[in-house]
């Protein structure tokens, strides 16, 4: 292979054809001009070798040309060859790297899933196992702010005076535990010669605790819930988003882990959320729910529901009813109406009218206690929330002053974290760091 087409390849061939005929041509011409003078006759003869020629070198360029195994052409191969083998060592380099890439992409999740793993357990560990454990997380922050509250108060002690019995008074009201409760406490207290001769902050702390927690124990009403031996009948009252709903599929869970044979009824017609939020609720214990449209008269979903309750052998069926205390007469009214068609189908029934409140709320859950009773008898309180909230307090204030018996108390978010309510585990709770 000459120079040239080393150098240039195939593309430079066409040109090769054309340079070789134009020196063909030159020399041609050279021989037609030189003998253009001396012979113009040559002309013909000329031009007939020069044809000649070109009929002889053409069909060679041209077959040369045509050749598929051209010498450019195994240039072409070779450089194709070459890039397919590095296309081919890409593809190796990519793969083993995408290998390693994934390699440690499943090093890493591993490692967050075993930190994750450790995370939960850890939460797990902190999570409350018992009862008590469970009451002692959810009043953390009430016990928090009740001492912090308490303990500035008493630093400021100088002598046990009035000023002294003011003071103690408007720290236990701000303290939730209500107004009539810390003006009883205060009063039984300015009388006591004991607390006069108390010497220390840590004596008054003690005699000031004891007194709350015996008038506490001295109001208490029996707070077991009302349970039959057949079908018992619970309707639950309390206003918008205090945790009536979740309280009833708490409870629904509870019985029907014991196997209870359990019905629920969404009379909250008020709002179809209500309903569907229910009908949630019912799926989680594994309970059917008496459900009608949004709008359905509520009395009429109580009727089939007891109806059901009552002819297929339940033992629970919990009632959820709209709270709007907005209207105060229409509630009353709707409340009236069920009361008498769960009579009419049951007389004994319902065996516990249980208000849901919310703890966190504080003194305003005292004030809807008080309209809620206004319009209809309650037999037990269910407060809510307890574990979010800094004014647990207000159970001492719901206890004093309504005389309604707290019976269940939330104290979390899940399924079980729903509690009977037991008076040593509450003030234990309450006042275990001030004593
Ligand atoms: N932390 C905590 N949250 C609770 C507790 N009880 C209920 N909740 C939450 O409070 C919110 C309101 O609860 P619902 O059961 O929907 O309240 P409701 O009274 O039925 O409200 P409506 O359905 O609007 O009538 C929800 O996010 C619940 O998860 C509890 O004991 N502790």
């Amino acid at each position: 292979m000459g120079l040239f087409d080393r150098l240039f390849g195939k593309k430079k061939e066409a040109e090769k054809v054309v340079e070789e005929v134009e020196v063909k041509e030159e020399v041609v011409g050279g021989k037609v001009e030189s003998e253009e003078h001396s012979d113009p006759a040559g002309d013909d003869a000329f031009s007939e070798q020069a044809g000649e020629l070109l009929n002889e070198t053409m069909p060679e360029i041209i077959a040369e040309l045509g050749s598929e195994s051209s010498p450019a052409d195994e240039e072409s191969e070779k450089l194709q060859e070459d890039s397919d083998e590095l296309e081919e060592e890409i593809k190796e380099i990519e793969s083993s790297e995408l290998a390693a890439e994934v390699v440690s992409l499943e090093k890493k999740n591993d490692e967050q899933l075993s930190e994750i793993t450790a995370v939960a357990e850890v939460q797990e560990d902190k999570m409350p196992h018992n009862l008590e454990e469970k009451y002692d997380k959810s009043l953390e922050k009430t016990r928090k702010t009740f001492g912090e509250r308490f303990n500035a108060f008493l630093a400021n002690f100088r002598s046990v005076d009035e000023e002294f019995f003011e003071e103690l008074e408007e720290t236990l009201i701000m303290s939730d535990v209500g107004v009539d409760l810390a003006l009883e406490v205060t009063e039984e207290l300015r009388h006591e010669a004991k607390l006069a001769n108390a010497k220390s902050q840590d004596a008054l702390r003690q005699l000031i605790v004891e007194k709350i927690v015996d008038k506490f124990d001295d109001e208490k009403v029996p707070s077991d819930l009302n349970l039959q031996e057949g079908l018992t009948v619970f309707l639950f009252v309390g206003v918008n988003g205090v945790g009536k709903t979740t309280t009833i599929g708490k409870l629904a869970h509870r019985y029907k882990e014991e196997g209870k044979k359990v019905l629920l009824a969404a009379a909250d017609t008020f709002r179809a959320g209500a309903i569907d939020q229910l009908v949630e609720w019912g799926k989680r214990s594994d309970v059917p729910v008496v459900t009608k449209a949004a709008g359905a008269d509520p009395a009429s979903v109580v009727f089939d529901a007891v109806e059901k309750a009552k002819t297929e052998n339940y033992d629970i069926l919990l009632i959820d009813t709209a709270g709007r205390l907005q209207n105060k007469d229409n509630l009353m009214k709707e409340l009236e109406k069920i009361g008498k068609i769960i009579k009419r189908e049951l007389p004994t029934a319902p065996h516990e009218v249980i208000l849901a409140l919310d703890a966190t709320t504080g003194q305003n859950a005292i004030q809807q206690a008080k309209e809620f009773s206004a319009v209809t008898p309650i037999s037990g309180i269910a407060l809510t929330k307890l574990d979010g909230s800094a004014k647990g307090g207000i159970v001492l204030s719901i206890v004093q002053s309504l005389k309604i018996p707290v019976k269940l108390v939330g104290l979390g978010e899940r399924i079980d974290d729903l509690a009977d309510f037991d008076e040593e585990f509450f003030v234990r709770g309450l006042f275990k760091e001030l004593i």
